[in-house]
């Protein structure tokens, strides 16, 4: 089987490709990844030289050379390919519709040409909008997306869905909770307070710090889209969250803790536009048709990120030396009073 992986050097993508090249050495993986600001080939570092695997630089609104890439004979797809940044949607939205829409696009149209087997679109539980207190998203929740980020995956999601009940492209749409473990680039939650616990430096909180996050570790997702790529039913859309809610507040003190800094490090700064209150997953479909299982708790999960960050000190000093500098600047100077 040939599986073309798109955002194969990003967060999430990256934990797949090195998932899927050490699981099934008689798989034939290409990652397809533009390098963009997120993307690190440092993240695949540990495939790189094996025999079943192989690294093409470019954007997949590329329609030549995704069309290149698929006349080879693809089998099966799955687009991790997205900018995922809700703070960086809210002041940028147009390179959103474009990587997130446009590119799906491009990857559907090929894909239908050249047949393949399966295609898979990682989506998100932000298409499904915020809860309140009580409730949780299933797979019939309707679409209300909140921030340009997330109204761009939706309307991702949407294209897949039209593509399979008008072509009969054989999709499925998964939907997960908020990820995190290794590899995590640091302008997220979880590595950006570790990161910043370990350099002594403010942890920025937004607004009250009680927004709700349903967290799941990368190699539970990781598990969870093998089950689909081999397992799912064509067509349909499968939730994955791990059931670990906890407020935000709650996931800095812990991080503190594990690295034992004081609570004093804590910040509360301007809240996030459109911030979203609330995500959790019912993800019992997955569970009960496929069988699958999440196997970290979120503290052990967490304890294991945190040591992770430690032991890779190097690979978040790089990105902290690079233009992500800029981005930080400009997104917490201001808000932490330090410009
Ligand atoms: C970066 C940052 C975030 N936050 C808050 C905002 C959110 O309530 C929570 C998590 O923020 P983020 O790490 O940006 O993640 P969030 O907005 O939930 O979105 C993530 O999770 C989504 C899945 O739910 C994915 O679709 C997105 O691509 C991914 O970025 O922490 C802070 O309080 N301070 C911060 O500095």
């Amino acid at each position: 089987m040939k599986v073309l992986i798109t955002g194969g050097a990003g967060f999430i993508g990256s934990n797949f490709v090195n998932y899927m090249v050490k699981k099934y050495p008689n798989y034939q993986i290409i990652n397809l990844d533009a390098l963009t600001y997120a993307g690190n080939l440092e993240n695949v570092k540990e495939v790189e030289n094996e025999p079943n695997y192989r690294f093409v630089k470019g954007d997949i609104t590329n329609r030549e050379l995704v069309e290149s890439l698929f006349a080879e004979g693809v089998d099966a797809v799955v687009n991790f390919a997205a900018e995922s940044h809700v703070d960086r949607s809210i002041t940028d939205p147009g390179v959103f519709v474009r990587t997130n829409i446009q590119g799906t696009q491009v990857l559907l149209d090929a894909a239908k040409k050249y047949g393949v087997k399966k295609y898979i679109q990682i989506s998100t539980d932000e298409v499904y909008g915020t809860l309140g207190e009580t409730g949780y998203f299933t797979e019939t929740t309707p679409l209300a997306p909140n921030s340009p980020y997330s109204a761009s995956k939706a309307g991702a999601d949407l294209l897949v869905r039209a593509y399979h009940e008008t072509y009969e492209l054989p999709v499925n749409i998964t939907r997960c909770s908020n990820n995190y473990g290794p590899y995590h680039f640091p302008e997220k939650l979880i590595p950006l307070m570790i990161i910043n616990a370990l350099n002594d430096q403010p942890l920025p909180v937004y607004g009250d710090g009680l927004n709700v996050r349903d967290w799941l570790h990368v190699e539970d997702h990781c598990s969870a889209i093998d089950l689909v790529l081999h397992k799912g039913r064509n067509g349909e859309v499968y939730n994955i969250g791990g059931n670990n809610e906890r407020t935000n507040i709650e996931v800095v003190k812990a991080i503190l803790r594990y690295l034992n800094k004081p609570e004093s490090l804590i910040t509360f700064v301007e809240d996030r536009l459109g911030h979203d209150r609330r995500y959790a997953i019912d993800a019992t479909k997955i569970r009960k048709e496929l069988g699958w299982k999440p196997k970290y708790t979120f503290e052990e999960g967490l304890k294991k990120t945190i040591d992770w960050y430690l032991e890779n000190r190097s690979w978040w000093e790089n990105i902290l030396s690079g233009e992500y500098k800029e981005y930080y600047e400009r997104q917490y100077g201001q808000k932490l009073g330090r410009l």
